[in-house]
């Protein structure tokens, strides 16, 4: 990864994806849902194409970063979804994240505790980096948590954005959805310094995959264990390499806390493409069409994979097609 700068890049295009580092709410801060104002917020981002003044914003999952490059390859690129040779991109860290924007260890705290965070908090930050980048409306595409926080978009900034790409995402959490946090917290709270974190990560690979998925990858033994018992202590390992607990516990929080109203969902006029994927085990595809349903210019499509949740990033069949052809209407 090379060094942040914090230079918006109005004059030249890129030549290779470059993290920044954007520097908000300097002058004015930033009031958080909880009442605790914030000032002087880093924003860690990456864009990609040429700056233009209407953009086309991603929207990571719960443990992304912004470097689209490195975890969506189908579907940034030229004559992608994400199309670089026409479209300016921009991914950020949310606020709260833990790859280079700033987390709960550098917002202020409440009653002695990390503030929570809103989804809402997250968008209002994402918009500060949009007016500090000049762009001034967004076709926004996100996944998992990037698709709850696409709903919190469209309710809390409708005058930006022009059309939204929902995948694998509800608009509120289910109570299987917040039991399955609820444990990963749990384990964070018990074993805290990396243990934790651990678990919590094996507990959401199982919600992140499916039965057929994982019968037809980690069948049999590996090294004298059952394969998959290896493979969740390997993945547990892996993000407690890149990850930070506090972040875990902020962004899991503000996703079990958006629990938008029905009426709410109702007054979306932004035209939507919503896409569940057939073998979610974590937010089933006829909860993702329910919440869609509500919105009054949403079509649904369904992304067919043994892989369940992750199948967005892993097995994406022909949803970049899809999804290119809607951004394109
Ligand atoms: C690649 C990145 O961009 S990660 C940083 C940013 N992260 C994000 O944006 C979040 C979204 N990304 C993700 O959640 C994940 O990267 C995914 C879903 C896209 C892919 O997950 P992966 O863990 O790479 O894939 P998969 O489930 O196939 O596991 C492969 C890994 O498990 C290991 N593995 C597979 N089976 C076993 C087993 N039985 N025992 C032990 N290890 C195993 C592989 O060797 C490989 O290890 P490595 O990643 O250290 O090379
Ligand atoms: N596997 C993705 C999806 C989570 O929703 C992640 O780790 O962020």
């Amino acid at each position: 990864m090379t060094a942040p700068d914090d230079t918006p890049e109005r004059c030249q295009a890129p030549e290779r994806p470059r993290l920044r580092v954007a520097r908000l709410f300097r002058t004015q801060p930033l009031l958080l849902d909880c009442g605790v104002p914030v000032s002087d917020v880093r924003l860690a981002y990456h864009t990609y194409g040429t700056p233009q003044d209407t953009a086309t914003l991603v929207l990571h999952a719960l443990t992304g970063t912004s470097a689209v490059h490195e975890w969506w390859p189908d579907f940034l690129g030229e004559g992608k979804p994400l199309d670089t040779g026409r479209d300016y991109v921009i991914c950020a860290n949310v606020l709260g994240g833990c790859a280079g924007s700033s987390g709960p260890a550098d917002l202020p705290t409440l009653g002695g505790q990390d503030a929570p965070l809103t989804l809402r908090d997250l968008a209002r930050a994402g918009r500060a980096l949009l007016e500090h980048l000049g762009v001034r409306r967004v076709r926004i595409v996100g996944g998992s948590m990037g698709g709850m926080l696409a709903y919190a978009w469209l309710l809390e900034c409708p005058d930006l954005v022009e059309k939204a790409v929902i995948i694998g995402a509800p608009a509120r959490h289910s109570p299987w959805a917040i039991g399955l946090n609820t444990a990963a917290r749990s384990a964070i709270r018990a074993a805290p310094g990396g243990e934790g974190l651990k678990v919590a990560r094996q507990i959401a690979m199982l919600s992140y995959r499916s039965p057929e998925s994982f019968a037809a990858t980690q069948a049999g033994q590996r090294q004298g264990v059952p394969a998959i018992t290896s493979y969740l202590h390997h993945q547990g390992e892996k993000l407690h390499a890149r990850f930070c607990e506090r972040t875990y516990v902020a962004l899991t929080g503000a996703m079990d806390a958006f629990q938008p109203s029905d009426a709410e969902l109702r007054t979306i006029r932004t035209p939507v493409l919503a896409v569940g994927i057939s073998s979610d085990q974590l937010y089933p595809a006829a909860e993702v069409q329910a919440s869609a349903a509500f919105l009054p210019h949403a079509r649904y499509v369904e992304l067919n994979s043994i892989h369940g949740h992750d199948a967005f990033l892993m097995d994406a069949g022909n949803l970049p097609e899809q999804v290119s052809a809607f951004l394109k209407s």
